[in-house]
């Protein structure tokens, strides 16, 4: 179970900022520690190990887990020094951080008509054997779609969020999942989104429609006490 986490405070008391070269050395570890976790995870739901084994292992991972805590760790919503929120990279993000073991990771590059996020997702995130879990397919698509407005220069939240199932989305398969701003409407952004495999990229699997909101400055301070003074 995840131990509570503590309030922010009202700042996030003057932390200095890294140099570009601490930034870049502190991503590659990040990213190097969330591929090695994510190798962890994969190995972890596809063993047939003796209990033994598993039951040493997690004591193993029980130390490892000391290790990495007892160095301090950051309160909830404190924004990580590797990150730029809004619109940068988010190296803990469970769709796209290279830092997150839940992550496929997803790589994300512009395309003409929006943003094309490319990933192979694992058994770790199957619903029915082989395929993805819906739930997955939600949250690459709602990330996705998210970065596709902050590309347009409108970083938002999503409101509201439509699926439709085409088809099963394969696990250990290369997959597209392309999201577009389709129109605006004040600050609410209209963004569709698909998934398809990249061995098929006209068979959408997966469809989604969704309306995002760039929230009101007040509200922004409100829900983000810890964003730069000009994010
Ligand atoms: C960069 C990559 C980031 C990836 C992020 C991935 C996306 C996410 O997971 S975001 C997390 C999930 N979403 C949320 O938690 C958002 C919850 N909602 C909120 O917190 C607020 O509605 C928020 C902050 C978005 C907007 O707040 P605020 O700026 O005060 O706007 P507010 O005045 O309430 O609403 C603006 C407009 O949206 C409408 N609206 C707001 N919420 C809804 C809703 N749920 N349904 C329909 N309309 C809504 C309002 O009616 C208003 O419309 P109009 O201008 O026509 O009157």
């Amino acid at each position: 179970m995840n131990p509570p986490l503590a309030e922010p405070p009202a700042t996030n008391g003057g932390t200095p900022r890294p140099t570009d070269e601490e930034l870049a050395r502190r991503r590659t570890a990040v990213g190097e520690l969330g591929h090695e976790l994510r190798a962890l995870v994969d190995a972890a739901v596809r063993t047939t190990a003796p209990d033994a084994t598993l039951r040493h292992v997690a004591d193993h991972v029980r130390r490892l887990t000391a290790e990495l805590t007892g160095g301090g760790q950051r309160v909830r919503a404190e924004i990580p020094a590797v990150d730029e929120f809004p619109g940068g990279p988010r190296m803990y993000s469970p769709v796209t951080g290279p830092g997150s073991p839940l992550a496929p990771p997803v790589e994300v590059v512009p395309e003409a008509a929006g943003l094309v996020g490319r990933c192979v997702l694992g058994i770790a995130h199957e619903g029915p054997p082989g395929y993805a879990h819906g739930g997955m397919s939600a949250m690459l698509l709602d990330e996705l779609m998210g970065h596709a407005c902050a590309a347009a220069g409108a970083p938002a939240m999503t409101i509201s969020l439509r699926l439709r199932y085409h088809g099963p989305v394969p696990v250990g398969t290369p997959l597209r999942i392309a999201a577009r701003v389709a129109r605006t409407e004040g600050r609410k952004l209209h963004v569709d989104g698909s998934i398809a495999t990249e061995a098929t990229p006209d068979t959408a699997l997966v469809t989604a429609e969704a309306v995002f909101v760039a929230p009101d400055p007040a509200r922004l301070r409100a829900l983000f006490p810890h964003l730069p003074a000009t994010p």
